[in-house]
């Protein structure tokens, strides 16, 4: 059975597993690096750490057993459209790739180049979030800005999270019994995207040229006016690095209400406060308008899926976010919402709804073998 360890390090955390098939044999997560006090000075620390934790529950990262290590890679810009084989040559690129995406990809990096230092031996795979985004359509992926400056810099709609917006499309499709049907995925995590899905392919996404753009999220906006950024800059007197700071690091549900955990957000809603009651109808003011926006995208909808931390877990928000559909098709019923039930929707209602719980790390390790069964045959 084919052993692989799927590394997804992010800016201050490196979390990973370890799978066997699709079994899980051991995971975990290395919090806080870098951070003021913390053990963990930097990813080369952290990925130690995470050496040591197999190590010590039987599965040492130098075991023959190991066949690759499958990474998360956040952009992949116009280069990378499929999950891909690591050279130096893709490590060159990847670099590349970095003022697009300065939070992520070099975290990313720091983990490729720490685990190839201690295994050169073993494949290792690039799994980019950007990919399963390619298929949008020049209409979906153009911002109407000058074309010449768009192409010079690379300004266009790329999306993220495709490799959970990949799966649950497919689980949900499968849920259903409509495995080429049409998808509306709204993956509710810190980040927040949705996507519209049809027959296996990305048609649009609320994600843009970076991880800010499209739903409210834990600290970031999402959609604002882009003259909301000038003002801030001419009128507000704000440096852009302050304004990245307000929009990515302190806006969306911390800045509306002084909160990002969606639990502690339902909480003072049911005590009656009036800031996150605020908050909570921004975002699911937002999230419904993208799910409208991706029904007149795909025409029909077949399912619509919730997944990540909030999506699975706040029968809150999807009620909410979907109330009053029903001249589209759409009716929650509020014991199964409730009750947590995989299928959602009322036993009528010509769209079903799903709770699909993601897992992009099992989608690495399945991408990972791919790719090395495809290069193995040459
Ligand atoms: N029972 C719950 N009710 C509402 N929100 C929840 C619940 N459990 C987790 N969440 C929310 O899920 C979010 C984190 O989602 P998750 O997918 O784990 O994040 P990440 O994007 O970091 O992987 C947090 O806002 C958290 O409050
Ligand atoms: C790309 C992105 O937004 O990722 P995350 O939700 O993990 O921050
Ligand atoms: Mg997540």
């Amino acid at each position: 059975m084919s052993r692989v360890l799927v590394l997804n390090s992010g800016s201050s955390s490196v979390k990973y597993r370890l799978l066997s098939g699709d079994e899980r044999l051991a995971s975990g997560m290395v919090e806080r690096i870098g951070e003021a006090g913390s053990p963990v000075a930097d990813h080369g620390a952290a990925l130690k750490a995470v050496a040591a934790e197999l190590a010590d529950r039987g599965f040492g990262l130098d075991s023959p057993e190991l066949t690759a290590i499958g990474h998360r890679v956040v952009h992949g810009g116009k280069t990378f459209t499929e999950p891909t084989l690591i050279t130096d040559e893709v490590i060159k690129k990847i670099e590349e790739l970095v003022p697009l995406a300065p939070l992520h990809n070099p975290a990313n990096l720091a983990g490729i180049e720490i685990a190839r230092r201690l295994r050169p031996d073993l494949p290792q795979v690039a799994v980019f979030d950007t990919a399963f985004h390619s298929t949008i359509s020049p209409a979906a992926a153009t911002y109407a800005i000058d074309r010449q400056v768009a192409e010079r810099l690379s300004i266009r709609r790329y999306g993220f999270h495709g490799t959970s917006h990949a799966y649950v499309s497919r689980e949900a499709a499968l849920a259903v019994g409509r495995p080429l049907g049409n998808v509306i995925v709204l993956h509710l995590g810190n980040g927040a995207s949705a996507s519209a899905v049809s027959a296996g392919r990305c048609l649009d996404t609320s994600m843009g040229m970076t991880p800010l753009e499209g739903l409210v999220m834990g600290t970031r906006s999402g959609d604002l006016d882009p003259a909301v950024v000038l003002y801030l800059g001419r009128t507000g007197g704000m440096s852009l690095d302050e304004i990245d700071t307000l929009l990515n690091r302190r806006g969306g549900m911390l800045g509306l209400c002084g909160d990002n955990d969606m639990r502690v957000v339902e909480k003072r809603l049911a005590a009656g406060d009036p800031d996150a009651r605020l908050a909570f109808s921004v975002y699911c003011h937002q999230l419904r308008k993208y799910i409208g926006a991706y029904y007149a995208v795909l025409g029909t909808v077949d399912v619509i899926a919730f997944t990540g931390g909030v999506g699975e877990n706040s029968s809150l928000v999807r009620e909410t976010a979907l109330a009053g559909l029903e001249a589209l098709g759409i009716a929650v019923d509020p014991v199964r919402n409730r009750r947590g039930d995989r299928l959602i929707s009322t036993g009528d209602a010509a769209v079903k709804v799903a709770v699909i719980p993601t897992d992009e790390e099992l989608e690495i390790a399945h991408q990972t073998l791919e790719v090395i069964s495809r290069t193995n045959r040459g």
